[in-house]
């Protein structure tokens, strides 16, 4: 467990970061979202004293990381930021490689870590391992950016909008590859973003922050359904909410017996995926890869549904 206590940073006699107090469960990820201005990357800071916190403390399983030598914590915690800031004159192997190095992991273990992560990332290691950084897309070299900071298997891994810069496909990929990462490695994440979409898409919780304070630190679908504020409810955008809320269930939780025509959606689709294709094909029911169907008034009752 991460625990933010009573955290606050001043800047010229204003607080930024407003007396703050978060526990971040272990093994999820925690969402950070806020518009911008309004202390995220700060806080995000204070957790590996990138930033000193004027006041309160961080603890990380119970102790206060204000003792602790910079330079060990931080192998204990990695930091993926947008652009990545891959060593361009080392390998992506070499990258990946290098807090195992630092920590003087034997090179076998080193060299089955690096192809262990870029499949992870569904990254060929044959083709990968020996690229330069120049020789990636910005969506590859994100991906080795994340594999880099997850090398030594940290604690902890904080991401401060680590796909802002990448196009609308390379992004959702990129999500979905670290959902998939993240559950397989039970990886606990901090992820700063502005995108309320990515926030649902990614967080097990999300925390809202406004001028330096947390509004609200809920499961997403608390946050849909019962906004704490105003500002919360603006952020998620009223006319959003129903599409949010589909897009955290799948499709194989909402499956009934029954038969229908057309083409069969994935069973792991999300329920806004079988909405968009019902509206698109015309269709009141789609059938379920594997057996079973979908239909539009389940989607629809399930929509305006609020959270037990
Ligand atoms: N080193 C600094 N010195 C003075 N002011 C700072 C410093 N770092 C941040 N600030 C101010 O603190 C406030 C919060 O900044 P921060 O970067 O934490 O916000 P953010 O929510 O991450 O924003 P964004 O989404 O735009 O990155 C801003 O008003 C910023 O100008």
């Amino acid at each position: 467990m991460i625990e933010l206590r009573h955290l606050t940073r001043v800047y010229a006699g204003v607080p930024v970061v407003d007396d703050v107090s978060l526990n971040v469960p272990e093994g999820e990820i925690t969402a950070l979202v806020g518009t911008s201005g309004s202390g995220k990357t700060t806080l995000l800071r204070m957790i590996n004293r990138l930033v000193e916190p004027t006041t309160g403390q961080v603890l990380i399983g119970g102790q206060d990381v204000a003792g602790q030598p910079v330079h060990l914590l931080r192998r204990r915690i990695g930091y993926v930021i947008q652009g990545v800031g891959l060593f361009p004159h080392h390998s992506v192997a070499r990258n990946i490689a290098t807090v195992p190095r630092l920590l003087g992991w034997p090179p076998a273990q080193i060299g089955a870590r690096v192809d262990e992560l870029l499949q992870l990332f569904q990254l060929d290691p044959a083709t990968f391992r020996n690229r330069m950084p120049h020789q990636l897309s910005g969506g590859q070299a994100q991906r080795v950016g994340v594999a880099r900071a997850l090398a030594a298997r940290p604690d902890l891994l904080l991401l401060d909008e680590p796909f802002g810069a990448l196009d609308a496909i390379g992004r959702a990929r990129a999500q979905a590859d670290l959902r998939g990462v993240q559950r397989q490695l039970g990886t606990t994440m901090i992820l700063v973003t502005h995108d309320i979409n990515e926030a649902v898409q990614l967080g097990d919780r999300i925390a809202v922050m406004d001028h330096g304070r947390i509004l609200q630190h809920d499961r997403p679908e608390r946050i849909l359904t019962d906004p704490a504020t105003p500002f919360v409810q603006a952020l998620i955008g009223p006319g959003e909410r129903a599409f949010h809320l589909l897009s955290l269930s799948a499709v194989l939780g909402m499956t009934q017996p029954g038969q229908a025509q057309g083409p069969a959606i994935p069973r792991e689709a999300s329920l806004r995926d079988a909405l968009a294709e019902c509206l698109w094909s015309g269709r009141d029911a789609l059938p379920v890869e594997g057996g079973g169907i979908v239909t539009l008034a389940a989607l629809r009752a399930h929509a305006r549904q609020a959270p037990e």
